[in-house]
């Protein structure tokens, strides 16, 4: 028990980046993972059931993970830091040198897993390549509230964003949104599951038009529909 204990709180200081034995001052802040070191970082899947996965929310997970089993439907698993390729391509997109300190760099996680498991951004998103499309399953936690006792239409708008992103990124790659445009049309319960539903509409050259729907897990409820236009980066171009 001890040394499980010992062996979780070691994992724990290497996701935060503190080599063992380290000194420390009482007045340091933790400190940051490290995303880009040579450092050994433990990359969990966050896009995997935990207790705060309501019943709803769990069946349905376990309904495309059968989906899964012939090929069709995949997992997307989602980390708080890139896995390395994916570092290394965003460093080379994203990162400028002259904006971006080496310490704030340390700190670059992904906005919707920046939350304690149930308080912000639960979900898991399914492709389906051939159809081009995806399905996003959705919990938005407490701390993601707006009106009261219903979601910040932010929120919706930043898993309808990661859900399009991800369902633009099957063909396109490295892509970012160029426009968005959402109808809200009912607002969604905090706590509640919704089901967004993405698919590719055309591709023109870097651009991809894309749409989704969000709805409520059984179907009757409509709460937004929306689309989005997608480029996919020009490695030649500057992003600043
Ligand atoms: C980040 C995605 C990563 C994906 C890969 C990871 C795998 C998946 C894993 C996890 C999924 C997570 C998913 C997260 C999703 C989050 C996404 C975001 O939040 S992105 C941040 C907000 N967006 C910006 O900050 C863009 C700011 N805008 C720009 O930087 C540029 O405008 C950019 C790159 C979008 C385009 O710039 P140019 O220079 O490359 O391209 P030009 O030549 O201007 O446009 C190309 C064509 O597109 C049209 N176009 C461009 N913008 C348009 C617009 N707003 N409306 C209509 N047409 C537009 C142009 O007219 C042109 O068309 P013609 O080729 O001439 O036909």
């Amino acid at each position: 028990m001890l040394r499980s204990c010992t062996a979780g709180l070691r994992s724990l200081w290497a996701l935060c980046g503190r080599r063992e034995g380290a000194p420390r001052l009482s007045t340091d802040l933790p400190p940051a993972p490290r995303l880009f070191s040579t450092e050994k970082v433990i990359h969990k899947d966050w896009s995997l059931p935990n207790p705060s996965w309501s019943k709803d929310f769990k069946l349905l997970f376990d309904q495309f993970m059968k989906k899964c089993e012939d090929g069709s439907w995949e997992r997307l698993p989602s980390y708080k830091h890139r896995s390395t390729q994916k570092s290394e391509d965003f460093k080379t997109y994203f990162l400028e040198p002259k904006l971006v300190k080496e310490e704030r760099v340390s700190q670059v996680q992904l906005f919707t897993r920046g939350f304690e498991d149930g308080l912000g951004f639960e979900y898991v998103i399914f492709s389906n390549n051939d159809e081009k499309r995806t399905v996003c399953l959705f919990q938005g936690g407490p701390y993601l509230q707006g009106i009261p006792g219903f979601l910040h239409g932010g929120a919706m708008a930043t898993m309808i964003d990661t859900a399009l992103g991800s369902c633009a990124a099957i063909p396109g790659g490295i892509v970012m949104t160029a426009n968005l445009n959402i109808n809200f049309k009912r607002p969604v319960p905090i706590c509640s599951v919704v089901v967004i539903n993405s698919q590719l509409d055309k591709l023109e050259g870097r651009k991809l038009f894309l749409s989704c729907n969000v709805r409520s897990v059984d179907e009757k409820t409509l709460y937004s529909e929306a689309t989005g236009l997608f480029i996919k980066l020009d490695p030649e171009k500057s992003l600043t």
